[in-house]
């Protein structure tokens, strides 16, 4: 997309978030800041929505006027060079557009789209007549989507991949609807590793794969990943390493996710009865 700022070596990277506010950390523009500080990056963010949620769900969700969103944008972008943009949750049609508008308008280098439909724990966050806008005007802005694999089917308009093979032709169809590079991610599918599909610009599938934790607290996964391959994306020789190292920190992140307790009522602690957050920690970076 658009060229690159210039600055001193060693610079950390700035990086971008549009994204929904989760209050409870665990995924949205928090996770997303997380990462880019654990990783190394420098974060901004264009809040797009509020919402209500912890670990048990989301009660509610607060979309931001779309002229807003547009107004933060310009103010930012007319300020502050941008390495790399991550996208996430956007809630409705009028937000996608404001945000297709400005990645249009100011062309940053790197764009990774993370077509956030369903929380984990089931709730939508994206109006269903969104979809359209997300797929026409956002898909082929961005240099790489990674859709879950609900989201994946919804963008198709198919049912949802059951198995290995199935996954990897989805991953296909999505470039032939028009996206460039697309990550497919199977975290949902059943088994003892955790794999996902990287199809690269010139239409080559390659195969990542990761131990799988055994944890309920995988809240904010998928955010946790695109904002680690946005943020490691400026610095790294190409996509499949961005992405391999991004994967690398998220297993990281989940295999120490039940060290953080961050349930409680009143004065005790208690277990969250939901899906808790992973763990970032950059000091725990790069210990695996
Ligand atoms: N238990 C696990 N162990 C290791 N890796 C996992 C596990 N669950 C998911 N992943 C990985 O986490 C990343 C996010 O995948 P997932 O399919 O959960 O995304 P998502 O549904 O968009 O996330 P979110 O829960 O934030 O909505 C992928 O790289 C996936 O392989
Ligand atoms: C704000 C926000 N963005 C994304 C997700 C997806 O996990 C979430 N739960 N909340």
């Amino acid at each position: 997309m658009g060229r690159a700022v210039t600055r001193p070596p060693g610079h950390p990277p700035v990086v971008l978030s549009i994204a929904g506010s989760d209050p409870s950390g665990g995924a949205g523009i928090q996770a997303d800041l997380k990462t880019f500080s654990a990783l190394g990056g420098y974060g901004c963010a264009v809040i797009t929505a509020l919402t209500a949620q912890s670990t048990r769900g989301v009660s509610g969700v607060f979309p931001i006027p779309a002229g807003f969103v547009a107004e933060q944008l310009d103010a930012l972008f007319a300020d502050v060079g941008i390495d790399a943009v991550k996208v996430g949750m956007i809630a409705n049609a009028e937000i996608a557009r404001a945000v297709a508008d400005a990645l249009r308008r100011y062309a940053p280098p790197v764009v990774v789209l993370d077509p956030v439909m369903v929380a984990t724990s089931g709730d939508r966050l994206l109006a269903p007549d969104a979809e359209d806008v997300m797929r026409s005007e956002l898909l082929p802005l961005a240099d790489l989507i990674t859709p879950n694999l609900d989201e994946a089917a919804a963008l198709l308009g198919t049912q949802r991949a059951a198995d290995a093979d199935e996954t990897r032709a989805q991953s296909l169809a999505l470039r032939a609807i028009g996206a460039r590079r697309v990550l497919l991610k199977g975290g949902h599918l059943v088994g003892p590793e955790a794999t996902d599909y990287l199809v690269d610009s010139d239409g080559r599938v390659q195969e990542l794969t990761a131990e799988r934790i055994d944890t309920a607290n995988t809240h904010g996964t998928g955010c946790t990943l695109s904002s680690a391959v946005a943020v490691l994306r400026p610095g790294a020789d190409d996509w499949f390493t961005a992405v391999q190292e991004a994967k690398a920190y998220l297993t990281t992140a989940l295999r120490h996710a039940d060290e953080l307790m961050i349930g409680g009522t009143g004065t005790d602690y208690s277990p969250y009865s939901g899906h808790g957050p992973v763990h970032h920690f950059s000091a725990m970076w790069p210990r695996r």
